[in-house]
């Protein structure tokens, strides 16, 4: 039975969606309504057959409705008593009421629908606890008393109600999208009814054909997925497991949110994993390893954080990333590149991924940020995190932000349900590629400023750098990828970013080292300095101009971008450090502004040769 094995694309859309529409018939083990109340009356065996021919689609549904409603003849007092024979809790398809809750807990909205009425479904929703208005049925017409008020004989029913003919569960959908914004609506039924729900625009973006009671051929011939039992709904829902691949400083910062998330919510496993890259490395007698698993802590990446009970740490990356459902990277750029390598074929199918990694690459294929070579080489959609975020404070719980961009807010919100706590606040943007762009320029401009602080210049030098840096950033980000929006260099992602690493990051502290020294005149290299000052972390800024460099040499974009040139010739030796204040003539050039296409540019010392790097992946 291949459909008892979800698709890819029924996971996914199971596990993204933010809407569910349930056949009432679904939630009771005795069938739909009216057949039960024409079962407590004694007239069943006069309606069984118009109830076949409206679940098989053979009689006009209304016709049927019509007919059985004048057969049963139902009084307000029969309702009462039926509800009483058959009490809602003595009813329920197993595992309904945990996937219910389960669904709702995940902020899913339930609706229930139903070819059946109102009188005899709020009842079992109330027990269910799906508000009645997210109850689609249809309404028995009363006439009423006009002396006490109150209903006395069945008319018939209301067919105003988009339930009451053919194509009735299509339309309620239909209303329901119409009159909230969900992105992903998933209809769980068991008949043609509710399998012609899927097949239209307006409808649902997935059906599962449900047969723990009544099992149609036809349904489950054609639905994707096809469950007899409520609880592999919930078992799939509850299924991700997450990992976090990397153990660095900003990685140990990250997972106790992580830790302390995944217990929060039953979408996801209990356990984080961890891969740990220097897992023999030796401290104090025992290996990094076995510290992080006996006394949850890495002393030698973020000393006296706890990182949580409930993490598992491996010195095996393969091992590590096959079973998790969503995969975190956080390492340092250069590698990204082989950790993926070695990652290719060996992820699951479906998984997700984010990117914490502030870094970009240039390969054959031209500039290739993290979350792109992320989706290359491993096929998987990938978001990122990035903010103001140096790690020692995140690992004090200090305040602090982030956005998460990714190409869904559905997808966003699953991530910011991870990572968002009492003092990290997350938002969430679509612009992938601007927010990554951000975090991987911002590191040129902590170097400059760094070198304006180790001249002793002050803030009006500096404020002068942060403002300059901060235009070549989205220049070269939205001349690199042009749908990059210009709002995202104003979030956490880029002047929040930008003023956290020229005030307190690695980037400044190591280039304001670097031009001191130079300025005692016992120079020093920038790889003797990161052993000095930072004790085995890396510095990204220098790797990261020099990979800038070389994409706006070979495109002849040098004198459009001064600061970073004008940076990468103070790094490599080419000028000296004072040249940071005259960045504006380095090139012959200057006027940067407010729109890109109002920039001047005082024709550049050197003709734009043909570039050999190709645009973007
Ligand atoms: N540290 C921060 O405050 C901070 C904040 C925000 C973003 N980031 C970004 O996070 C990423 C990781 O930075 P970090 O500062 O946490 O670490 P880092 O850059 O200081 O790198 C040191 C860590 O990388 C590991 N490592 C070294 N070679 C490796 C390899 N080949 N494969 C895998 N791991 C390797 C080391 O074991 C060590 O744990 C970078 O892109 C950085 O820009 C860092
Ligand atoms: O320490 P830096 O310079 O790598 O900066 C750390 C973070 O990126 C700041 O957000």
């Amino acid at each position: 039975m291949p459909n008892r094995t979800p698709s890819d694309h029924a996971l996914s859309t199971w596990r993204t969606a933010d809407c569910v529409c349930i056949d009432v018939d679904c939630t009771v083990t005795q069938g739909e309504g009216l057949d039960l109340l024409a079962m407590s009356m004694g007239c069943y065996d006069r309606i069984s057959g118009l109830s076949d021919q409206a679940q098989d689609g053979s009689m006009n549904l209304s016709d049927t409705l019509e007919e059985r409603l004048r057969i049963i003849n139902c009084t307000p007092d029969d309702l009462r008593r039926f509800v009483e024979t058959y009490p809602p809790e003595s009813r329920m398809t197993k595992g309904i009421v945990n996937l219910i809750k389960v669904l709702q807990k995940r902020g899913v909205a339930v609706y229930l629908i139903s070819g059946s009425f109102r009188e005899l479904i709020l009842p079992l929703a109330k027990y269910l606890g799906v508000p009645k208005e997210n109850v689609y049925a249809n309404r028995m017409a009363w006439q009423w008393d006009d002396d006490t008020g109150q209903p006395t004989r069945l008319v018939g029913f209301d067919p105003s109600q988009p339930t009451s003919s053919n194509g009735g569960k299509i339309r309620a959908i239909s209303k329901i999208r119409e009159d909230n914004p969900y992105n992903t609506v998933v209809m769980i039924g068991d008949g043609i009814t509710d399998l012609e729900a899927v097949r239209s625009s307006e409808g649902a973006d997935l059906f599962i054909g449900y047969g723990g009671v009544v099992e149609c051929s036809a349904v489950k011939e054609a639905a994707e997925w096809f469950v007899y039992d409520h609880d592999d709904l919930t078992r799939a829902l509850k299924q991700s497991r997450v990992a976090m691949v990397g153990s660095s400083a900003l990685a140990c910062a990250m997972v106790p949110m992580l830790c302390h998330n995944v217990l929060q919510d039953e979408q996801f496993d209990n356990t984080v994993m961890m891969w740990v890259h220097d897992a023999a490395h030796v401290h104090e007698g025992r290996t990094i390893l076995d510290i992080i698993n006996q006394d949850h802590q890495n002393p030698k990446e973020l000393p006296g954080v706890h990182l949580g009970d409930n993490l598992v740490a491996s010195g095996n990356l393969e091992e590590v990333a096959k079973d998790a459902d969503v995969l975190v990277f956080c390492a340092p750029h250069e590698s990204m590149h082989s950790i993926t390598r070695r990652l290719m074929g060996k992820v699951k199918r479906d998984a997700i991924a984010i990117s914490l990694v502030k870094g970009m690459r240039v390969g054959r294929d031209g500039p290739q940020l993290i979350s792109q070579m992320i989706r290359k080489n491993l096929n998987l959609d990938c978001s990122v995190l990035i903010g103001g975020n140096v790690a020692s404070d995140l690992g004090n719980k200090e305040l602090s932000e982030a956005v998460i961009a990714s190409s869904s807010r559905e997808m966003g919100a699953v991530f910011r349900k991870l990572f968002q706590t009492s003092y990290f606040y997350v938002d969430i943007l679509q612009d992938v590629a601007g927010a990554e762009m951000c975090g991987t320029l911002k590191n040129i401009v902590a170097l400059a400023v760094g070198i304006v602080d180790g001249l002793d210049y002050g803030c009006n030098a500096k404020a002068v750098v942060m403002r300059q840096g901060l235009t070549e950033m989205r220049k070269f980000a939205k001349t690199l990828y042009p749908n990059v929006r210009n709002e995202t260099f104003f979030e956490s992602c880029g002047l929040g970013d930008l003023i956290t690493t020229c005030s307190g990051g690695r980037n400044h502290a190591t280039a304001e080292a670097w031009t001191r020294a130079w300025k005692s005149g016992a120079p020093k290299t920038w790889t003797k300095l990161e052993e000095e000052i930072l004790g085995g972390q890396r510095l990204q800024g220098v790797a990261t101009s020099n990979v800038v460099q070389e994409v706006m040499r070979v495109r002849g974009w040098e004198s459009t971008y001064p600061l970073f040139s004008t940076v990468n010739r103070i790094i490599n030796g080419r000028v000296e450090p004072s040249q940071i204040l005259h960045f504006c003539q380095a090139n012959g050039i200057q006027t940067t502004n407010e729109d890109d296409d109002d920039t001047t540019i005082i024709p550049a010392a050197r003709a734009p040769r043909q570039s050999p790097i190709p645009n973007p992946v």
